[in-house]
């Protein structure tokens, strides 16, 4: 992990230090027990999205985003479920619910409670580097896991990819550069995730998607993330052959986030 920007750096090993609590409190062979026992198949996520592209409708992946350690806090007045119900009415295809606590001011206990009144797929967002955080999202209520390229190694991104089919999820691959998008393409995760957001001076360029985009071969799905404010630049990237757009903080701003998911879909 000699590349792994500072700030990421900083996460994973705070995240280390949770991830060891989390696996006292509630050990692997427990987390199995429940697995078992779960009684609901994951929703597809990924054909969700295939669905919405098929119908001619904007995929937006909605994400329930209190802050961020960039912008620290986006929304005061944060209802997870409220939140999640509205971009449901309004026309998501599939939601992002941020679980980390100390940074982005999440919880995982959101994925349920969205779950249980909200049908769309839910994509657990976190800092994803051992196998426990997989079971931990599929018990927790996800349905697909997010997968971060600046973190991992290529048999890491296998095999993570490998484990989450296993349990029924899909993944989306994050990367931000060519260097991430050739690690990607040597796993068969067939959703790339590409983020603007550049986490070594959190700098947005939107420009990031267009061009690599270009570099990935067809058959994998495009995903824009980071830094979308209007139409207008879901329309150009569309043009450029992103297949579907993640987007918090333009909607977590809005008084009425309905509203602005609407304007956002055409
Ligand atoms: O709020 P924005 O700029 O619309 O971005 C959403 C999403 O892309 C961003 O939250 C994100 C992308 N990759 C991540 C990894 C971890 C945490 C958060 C993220």
């Amino acid at each position: 992990m000699t590349q792994v920007p500072d700030v990421l750096r900083k996460i994973v090993d705070y995240k280390q230090g949770e991830l060891e609590e989390a696996m006292r409190a509630v050990p692997l062979n427990e987390i199995m027990d429940r697995l078992a026992d779960l009684e609901d198949t994951p929703r597809g996520f990924q054909n969700a999205i295939l669905n919405s592209l098929g119908s001619g409708w904007t995929p937006i992946i909605a994400e329930v985003k209190k802050g961020s350690p960039s912008k620290g806090l986006i929304r005061a007045d944060f209802d997870p479920l409220q939140i999640a119900i509205t971009y449901q009415d309004n026309g998501a295809t599939c939601l992002s619910v941020l679980t980390d606590e100390h940074f982005f001011m999440g919880h995982l206990s959101y994925l349920a409670l969205i779950r249980e009144q909200v049908s769309l797929p839910l994509l657990r967002k976190d800092f994803i580097f051992d196998p426990y955080q997989i079971y931990q999202a599929r018990v927790a209520g996800a349905d697909a896991i997010l997968l971060i390229a600046a973190m991992l190694d290529v048999p890491q991104l296998r095999d993570f990819h490998c484990l989450a089919k296993e349990l029924s999820m899909d993944v989306l691959l994050e990367v931000h550069d060519e260097r991430e998008l050739e690690m990607a393409l040597q796993t068969d995760c067939s959703m790339i995730g590409i983020n603007n957001r550049d986490l070594r001076t959190f700098k947005v360029d939107i420009a990031t998607s267009e061009r690599l985009a270009a570099q990935i071969p067809a058959g994998r799905i495009i995903v824009a993330e980071s830094g979308i404010n209007t139409r207008a630049e879901i329309v150009r990237l569309t043009e450029q052959g992103l297949h579907a757009f993640l987007i918090g903080e333009s909607m977590m701003r809005e008084p009425d986030i309905g509203a602005k998911l609407s304007e956002l879909l055409g």
